[in-house]
């Protein structure tokens, strides 16, 4: 051991056992509210979750998973995915994101820093192109953000400006694309009026149209290169409020999956591909839905679609649930020999309310399988029906992937019964358990026609933990005077369950061992 005293070896447990195989469950956008007709969770039938609930009231408690409990900059910040895994995984609270790059730009830090510095190179002969998701959302992207950006890039020499933006209706309400775009346009037109020649160039929708992840579908990345890049696109405007507000009304689409278009000028030329010596910058602070783009601007031997064109550019990105976000957006093994990743494909070219059952039957038998074979301590599964089909807004398909998710879980607990071992159940965020947008008292609220609101985001809501199997100590509950429990007391736990103590900077355990 060196001298600090640093040790990788964790202490043992005073009371818990090794060698019990812990399977940790996160269902995807399942969180904890009052129960009514817009909870599908409250509505489906989900009986094993159910009796987590009111069978072991020692044994399931809430935990907060948005805000600042996940490193987000207030507790206005819904949770997602990214941080909530992020704080399952490090077990202590890390700024995230989000709330770097506020702190970057309000210090200015972010234009002393390399990248922007090696941007900064093309603006005296080139075009600066910023691409990334057009909402105050504040998962991927805050459009606060944007208008920072612009202005210190502009102040600071840029004179040639193209914004590619991608709607959102996933994080923010459907059909609030347009007013985003609006506000956007009024910073552009400030700017030309200081001589700055900064338009929007092209748009789509993010599930439709770049936003793709983890290389489920490159024909969305296709899509956005065509119209970023190429200046090519099926639908051609000449300004971008009137394409959002056109494609909305004439193709039926939402927010999420409006079609890509570019603007063109009189002579019906794309204002703004990208050509050698430009720069490009990706305003996602998120980077699981940008890397396919990084990688198609980036790579010599890119072989996902024909890109006809590769310019030479100077680029820069700012930036798997389980495991990438897991290990603190990390990608790959840290020991082969140790872990094994298995990831199931997700079904390609349909929104998720066709099929609301998604790969959950799939998922739970491999981790079973998993469990069976003895090889692991732990088995790590993620379930994604209820945030996935939540996004869409149906909340019909929501209450069948409620549903859905809770047969599986089912599956793993069952597997976890067979041999002797222990299960911790939890969720990164909220998501399937309110869908419609409610004022401050709780009522929902209803739009112009008188119909509700859905909210196809995730939520504030706090999400369960419940923990149990034969193999848990049979004097192990939920500890009281933990004053507001978070995400990341769930790392420490997980080690207590494999015999272990967590390291002294962790957020605390979330149990205690009574004698009985
Ligand atoms: O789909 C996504 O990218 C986000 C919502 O923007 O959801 P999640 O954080 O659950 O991945
Ligand atoms: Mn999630
Ligand atoms: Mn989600």
């Amino acid at each position: 051991m060196a001298s600090s005293g640093f040790s990788w070896t964790l202490p043992d447990h005073p009371k818990l056992p090794k060698g019990k195989t812990v399977a940790v469950v996160v269902l995807d956008g399942w969180g904890e509210a009052n129960a009514d007709k817009y909870n599908c969770i409250h509505v489906a039938q989900t009986p094993v979750m159910d009796s987590l609930k009111n069978g072991a009231p020692e044994r399931w408690t809430l935990v907060k998973a948005h805000g600042t409990a996940v490193g987000l900059p207030s507790d206005d910040d819904m949770g997602n995915s990214e941080v909530g895994h992020n704080a399952l995984g490090a077990g202590r609270i890390f700024a995230q994101g989000a709330k770097l790059v506020d702190q970057a730009l309000a210090s200015g830090k972010i234009y002393d820093g390399e990248g922007f510095n090696y941007i900064k190179e093309s603006f005296d002969k080139n075009t600066l192109h910023l691409i990334g998701l057009l909402s105050d959302g504040g998962v991927h992207s805050r459009l606060d953000q944007v208008q920072l950006l612009l202005k210190g890039a502009s102040e600071r020499g840029a004179k040639r400006i193209r914004v590619h933006i991608l709607t959102d209706g996933r994080d923010v309400l459907d059909g609030s694309s347009v007013g985003f775009v609006e506000t956007l346009e009024n910073d552009l037109s400030q700017l030309r009026e200081k001589g700055i020649d900064a338009r929007i160039a092209s748009g789509g929708g993010r599930m439709y149209v770049t936003m793709d992840r983890y290389e489920n579908d490159w024909d969305v990345v296709k899509r956005g290169w065509d119209a970023q890049v190429l200046g090519e696109a099926p639908y051609k405007f000449k300004n971008a409020v009137e394409a959002v507000k056109t494609l909305r009304a004439e193709t039926k689409a939402n927010d999420q999956y409006l079609p890509p278009f570019v603007i063109v000028d009189e002579s019906d030329k794309s204002v703004g591909p990208v050509v050698d010596g430009d720069a490009v910058v990706t305003f996602n602070f998120r980077a699981d839905r940008m890397v396919m783009l990084a990688k198609a601007l980036e790579y010599a031997d890119f072989d996902k679609f024909d890109r006809v064109r590769v310019p030479k550019i100077r680029e820069t990105v700012k930036f798997g649930h389980v495991t990438f976000f897991w290990n603190g957006n990390r990608s790959g093994y840290f020991d082969e020999t140790k872990e094994e990743y298995i990831e199931i494909q997700s079904d390609v070219g349909i929104t998720f309310n066709v099929k609301p059952n998604m790969k959950a039957l799939e998922i739970a038998e491999k981790a079973r399988t998993a469990i069976l074979s003895g090889k692991f301590d732990q088995v790590r599964v993620n379930l994604p029906n209820g945030d996935m089909v939540g996004h869409t807004g149906d909340i019909e398909a929501t209450v069948v992937a409620c549903k859905a998710a809770d047969e599986a879980v089912k599956i793993i607990l069952d597997a976890i019964e067979q041999v002797g071992g222990i299960y911790l159940v939890t969720a990164d965020h909220g998501n399937a358990e309110d869908m419609v947008k409610r004022n401050k008292s709780g009522q929902p609220l209803l739009d112009k026609n008188g119909q509700i609101q859905i909210l196809t985001s995730h939520t504030l809501q706090p999400v369960p933990v419940a923990i149990g199997g034969p193999g848990l100590h049979p004097g192990v509950k939920f500890r009281s005077d933990i004053q507001t429990p978070g995400l990341a007391n769930v790392a420490a736990t997980v080690m207590n369950f494999h015999g272990y103590e967590a390291p002294a900077d962790y957020e605390p355990t979330l149990i205690e061992v009574v004698d009985n």
